[in-house]
């Protein structure tokens, strides 16, 4: 050993680590942060371990509810983040969702700093098919083979396409990246030489896409740099600035008022106070969509509380002759959501009706100026929801109402709709169609056309007064151009995001965000077990919530007939759900006379659940036959709902869906699928309709005191599916088996205190015909005790204390 020599050398390395080290930590937080992690891992290794009950991530933790600092809050879901995108990887090739593998020749490759970029060529299909950011599997022998496993493969990224049949892919195959791993490092070495040999074959498997998740990272790492980030970390709403407080004009207070009921109120309102955070849950049919609604007018048009006294200071100082290149700061200098609490427009108010010099010649008292097509100074507004579906039911309903303005009528204000798979009702908003009218009313521009239209699309984005994105679309690139952040950001079905995918549109600068949704409604759908008991689906309003944190909670619905919102009302908003006036009028139909057709029936059909052919999921082909026979009998006596498209048939499981459809179809022929909406009920949260069939599907019994009802028992989902119904909702299932769950039984308790659960007997078919003539059923039941006629109106029955409901035929309908 020359020990002269060691010092300097063993300096070098430490300094070289150490470079390393600050350099990886600070790109850590970017995609290729993420890339370098996702793209050294051995895709047959977290298979493995998928399937012995590990993950990606051997120990993870728990997320609390509140955190000690910013860092504790990313190194405590970054973990999550990983073990969700592998349980992502995988799910593809449990489920058999993803294409076949494809064979792909290595054409050539370069090296790009750490990563290598190699240039397959695979079919043209191929290459359409696949998305930037697609995560692929390269392997040496055909995925699907025994032989696959352990041998030559990586997973690599679809960075970009040449031509039609050319994918660039990243790779990370360093041996840096497999550090403490002797297989790894050969492996990767194997895979470099391999993929650096000419012309080399390869099998190309498509796992998923790792865009949102990208996004997600980017800005969980960005979490540190939120200006309200303490709010968050401790789950505390902050002490209320009322110096600083905000006010409506009077109009708009006055014509608000009329439209809406004081709890929408007091959750429109609620950011007045510039509180950073504020949360709105919106159980069902309590119109969450008209409250943002209502948020978006207040938002736009608010102004300083102190604004009166104000506006003598500013008449004491005439303004200057501003330029029109000025308005833009002068409206950050008057908008009071961009600077926290210390708010320059409380310092210096401009008020006026146009953009001349008069505008600031303080012509009107209650009209402060904005910056744009509209009078006044406003805020710019980013609106998200989960799903383009979410989104552009709120776009629609912008484009069909507007907002109010400072004087309390409404107006259009300007919209931008950004994003994928715009729904045709709202593309007239669509950022598309924005570009192309303003480059037709541009033709002759010097510029390319790229230019002009990048150009164009960014004048779009910051002049809008609202943009509307997805969670996940709020994370790209575009919006990081932006010069003019968002002020305030509204994330409605804020309940059914992950953490850090709310995150996403909150770190682009805004001040304030309003998260609305309902927590006691179903949440995020999170693919990796592991993750989900470790508290990854719980959303940001939950964390929030369960915390203590304040929350505006619309108290009246309007959506469901009375006797539907009872049980959902008393057993999931702890009887704080109370009906809005007319809702019992408005929902009451005319098959109301027979109590089989609601507004609430349960029926109890002895039916036995089986595992489909491809063992996924669960059906019940008995309670099929009594959904079909409830519908035919429906339509049968109720001429005008044979072509009506007010009926819904929702079940928790997908195989009970499939057997639905197919029996539907073959009852209606082609007509079945605009007649009746057949859905999950996860793929109906949000969604009503007049008259839903809900088929529960599980008939095994509880043992040892365990339930065995599966996610039935989900009390979430249960809400889901008892609140999607106007006017009647009819729940066929084994009640038998369902009242293992607490939940379940008080329902049955509910239903036979209200006269309206009827236990079929068979055949079906006849069964309800019987039922609607009187013979069979509670009402018949009672009839016959009492000694009167089937159809002489009956007091409620008792409520019973029976142990086991099925061990009591009694209770049930025993007219046979
Ligand atoms: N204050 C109100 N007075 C009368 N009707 C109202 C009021 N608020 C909402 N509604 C009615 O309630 C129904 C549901 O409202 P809206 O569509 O805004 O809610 P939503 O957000 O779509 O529903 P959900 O609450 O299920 O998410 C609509 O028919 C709406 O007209």
């Amino acid at each position: 050993m020359q020990t002269g020599q060691t010092g300097p050398a063993l300096g070098q390395v430490f300094a070289d680590i150490r470079g390393t080290l600050a350099s990886l930590m600070s790109s850590k937080g970017t995609p290729e942060g993420l890339q370098r992690i996702i793209l050294s891992w051995d895709f047959w290794e977290i298979e493995d371990n998928a399937s012995n009950g590990g993950g990606v991530i051997p120990d993870l933790e728990a997320l609390p509810k509140s955190f000690d600092s910013a860092e504790d809050y990313v190194y405590r879901f970054e973990p999550l983040v990983l073990e969700e995108c592998g349980a992502l990887m995988l799910r593809g090739n449990e489920e058999g969702i993803q294409s076949e593998p494809f064979q792909a020749v290595c054409a050539s490759h370069k090296l790009k700093g750490e990563f290598l970029l190699a240039r397959l060529a695979v079919p043209p299909s191929v290459a359409e098919s696949l998305r930037e950011n697609d995560a692929v599997l390269l392997s040496k022998e055909d995925p699907n083979s025994e032989d696959a496993e352990g041998r030559l493969h990586a997973i690599g990224r679809v960075d970009s396409k040449e031509g039609t049949n050319i994918i660039i892919v990243q790779f990370h195959l360093t041996a840096e990246s497999q550090a403490g791993n002797p297989a790894g490092v050969q492996r990767v070495r194997a895979m470099q030489a391999g993929l650096q040999t000419k012309e080399s074959c390869w099998y190309l498997l498509r796992l998923c896409n790792l865009t949102t998740i990208q996004r997600e990272w980017c800005a969980l790492h960005a979490f540190p740099k939120l200006p309200f980030r303490s709010t968050l970390l401790s789950a505390t709403a902050p002490d209320k600035p009322q110096e600083h407080a905000l006010v409506i004009p009077e109009a708009v207070q006055q014509a608000m008022a009329a439209e809406y009921n004081e709890s929408q109120m007091a959750a429109v309102t609620a950011g007045l106070d510039r509180s950073p955070v504020i949360l709105i849950q919106g159980p069902p049919g309590t119109g969450k969509t008209r409250t943002i609604m209502g948020l978006l007018s207040i938002i736009l048009h608010a102004a300083p509380a102190n604004t009166a006294g104000l506006v003598k200071r500013a008449a004491a100082q005439p303004m200057p002759d501003y330029a029109r290149g000025d308005l833009d700061r002068l409206w950050r200098l008057a908008s009071p959501w961009l600077s926290g609490t210390a708010n320059p427009r409380d310092e210096v108010v401009m008020i006026g009706t146009s953009h001349s010099s008069e505008t600031f010649g303080l012509l009107d008292m209650e009209q402060p100026i904005r910056v744009g097509k509209t009078v006044g100074p406003k805020a710019h507004v980013l609106v998200c929801a989960p799903s383009n579906s979410a989104l552009d039911e709120i776009v629609a309903r912008l484009l069909q109402h507007g907002v109010l303005d400072w004087r309390g009528d409404s107006y259009s204000p300007s919209i931008v709709r950004v994003g994928l798979s715009v729904h045709h009702s709202v593309m007239s908003v669509a950022m598309d169609t924005l570009i192309n009218k303003r480059m037709q009313s541009e033709k002759g521009s010097a510029s390319s056309a790229r230019a002009s239209r990048e150009k164009a699309r960014m004048a779009i984005l910051e002049e809008a007064d609202i943009v509307c994105s997805t969670l996940s679309f709020s994370g790209a690139g575009l919006f990081e151009r932006m010069s003019r952040p968002f002020d305030v950001v509204v994330i409605d079905e804020a309940a059914q995001a992950v953490e850090p995918s709310t995150l996403v549109p909150m770190v682009l600068g805004c001040q304030q965000v309003f998260l609305v949704g309902d927590p006691v409604q179903l949440p995020a759908t999170v693919i990796s077990d592991r993750a989900d008991k470790h508290g990854y689906s719980t959303s940001l309003f939950k964390r929030l919530q369960t915390s203590g944190f304040p929350v505006q909670m619309l108290d009246t619905q309007y959506r469901m007939h009375p006797r539907i919102a009872h049980f959902p009302a008393a057993t999931f908003y702890a009887g704080n759900l109370r009906n809005g006036e007319g809702v019992e009028a408005g929902t009451s139909r005319t098959w109301h006379e027979h109590p089989c057709f609601g507004p609430l029936a349960l029926f109890h059909v002895d039916g036995t659940e089986a595992i489909e052919e491809r063992a996924t999921s669960i059906l019940n082909v008995a309670e099929a036959s009594m959904v079909l026979s409830l519908y035919m009998e429906l339509r049968a006596r109720y001429s005008h709902l044979s072509s009506s498209n007010q009926i819904a048939v929702i079940s928790p499981y997908k195989a009970q869906v499939g057997l639905l459809r197919s029996k539907f179809d073959e009852a209606l022929g082609e007509r079945a699928r605009q007649l009746v909406d057949v859905s999950t009920i996860d793929g109906f949260q949000g969604r009503e309709k007049d008259i839903v069939i809900f088929s529960a599907v599980r008939s095994t019994k509880s043992k040892g005191g365990r339930s065995r009802i599966g996610f039935v028992a989900d009390e979430r989902r249960l809400n889901v599916g008892l609140t999607r119904a106007r006017a009647s909702l009819l729940v066929v299932g084994n009640f038998q088996a369902l009242q293992s769950d607490a939940n379940w039984r008080a329902l049955v308790q509910h239903a036979k205190v209200t006269g309206c659960f009827y236990r079929v007997v068979p055949p079906i078919a006849q069964y309800l015909g019987r039922v609607v003539k009187g013979e069979l059923g509670p009402t018949a039941q009672k009839a016959k005790a009492q000694g009167g006629s089937a159809f002489v109106p009956q007091a409620e029955p008792e409520v019973e204390d029976d142990a086991d409901l099925y061990s009591d035929a009694e209770d049930m309908d025993t007219a046979q």
